[in-house]
């Protein structure tokens, strides 16, 4: 017997555009549950417009995606909090209210997403905390912590509704190269639980040291190291 199961995205003859112009053209991909990719590529070769495609930020212009269960082409904005739900999304600057403690920021979005029950807000805090590394925090404010602790709060709130994907957009762009690779082992121990992650990344380091698929923006296209070989010495 053979198992098969849906992709958690897939790309059919994308074409992205930004103010009117196409940034990248006839993308097609699928990423299955539980992959790990990195999306490499030039600065402005379209690498966040992409992930911003994927979480309907940019809406869908041309061609069919589909994330977590979610047909984006006809996703309407009363539907984009639900598919948030399925993503986690944690981007270079981390994004955390600077006026509110790690707990404040955990439970701003708590709240945002349904969760009503104190005991339970507090048991997901307390357990995503943990997941990231940061258990005697949640009382500090963004500005009293390094930023790899910041990184790894901005990961926790990603977890907290038990995301199926984390979109990375440089995660590790901001940080010092040992905080990152600390910060990198994070997400590996997260893909390992089972949970799909696609990070943009501009540190060649990285990905030479660890290798995995690569999604690369190039001349207005997205190459796939799954169909095609990827030249990884040069620049992005
Ligand atoms: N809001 C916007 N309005 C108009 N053009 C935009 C907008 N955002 C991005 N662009 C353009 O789209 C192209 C792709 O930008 P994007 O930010 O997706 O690239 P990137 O690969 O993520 O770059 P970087 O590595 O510098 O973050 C660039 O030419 C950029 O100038």
């Amino acid at each position: 017997m053979t198992f098969s199961s849906d992709p958690l995205v897939k790309v059919e003859n994308l074409t992205i555009f930004q103010s009117g112009i196409p940034i990248l053209t006839d993308i097609n991909f699928e990423l299955e549950k539980g992959e790990f990719a990195f999306l490499v590529g030039r600065t402005g070769s379209g690498k966040s417009s992409l992930l911003k495609t994927l979480y309907a930020d940019l809406p869908l212009k041309q061609g069919n995606v589909e994330v977590a269960g979610f047909n984006l082409k006809n996703l309407s904005s009363s539907k984009v909090p639900y598919l948030r739900r399925k993503l986690g999304i944690v981007f270079q600057d981390f994004q955390l209210f600077d006026d509110r403690t790690v707990a404040e920021n955990l439970q701003f979005v708590m709240k945002a997403t349904g969760w009503t029950e104190s005991s339970k807000i507090k048991n997901r805090m307390t357990d995503v905390l943990m997941q990231v590394g940061l258990g005697s925090i949640p009382q500090k404010y963004p500005h009293q912590l390094s930023g790899g602790e910041q990184q790894r709060v901005a990961i926790a709130r990603a977890l907290i509704n038990e995301p199926a994907m984390l979109v990375a957009d440089e995660p590790t762009g901001n940080l010092d190269p040992e905080v990152s690779e600390g910060i990198f082992k994070l997400f590996q121990d997260i893909n390992r639980s089972g949970t799909a992650i696609l990070m943009a990344t501009h540190d060649h380091n990285l990905v030479k040291k660890h290798p995995a698929r690569i999604l690369k923006c190039e001349t207005g296209k997205v190459i796939d190291s799954s169909k095609e070989d990827i030249e990884l010495n040069s620049s992005f």
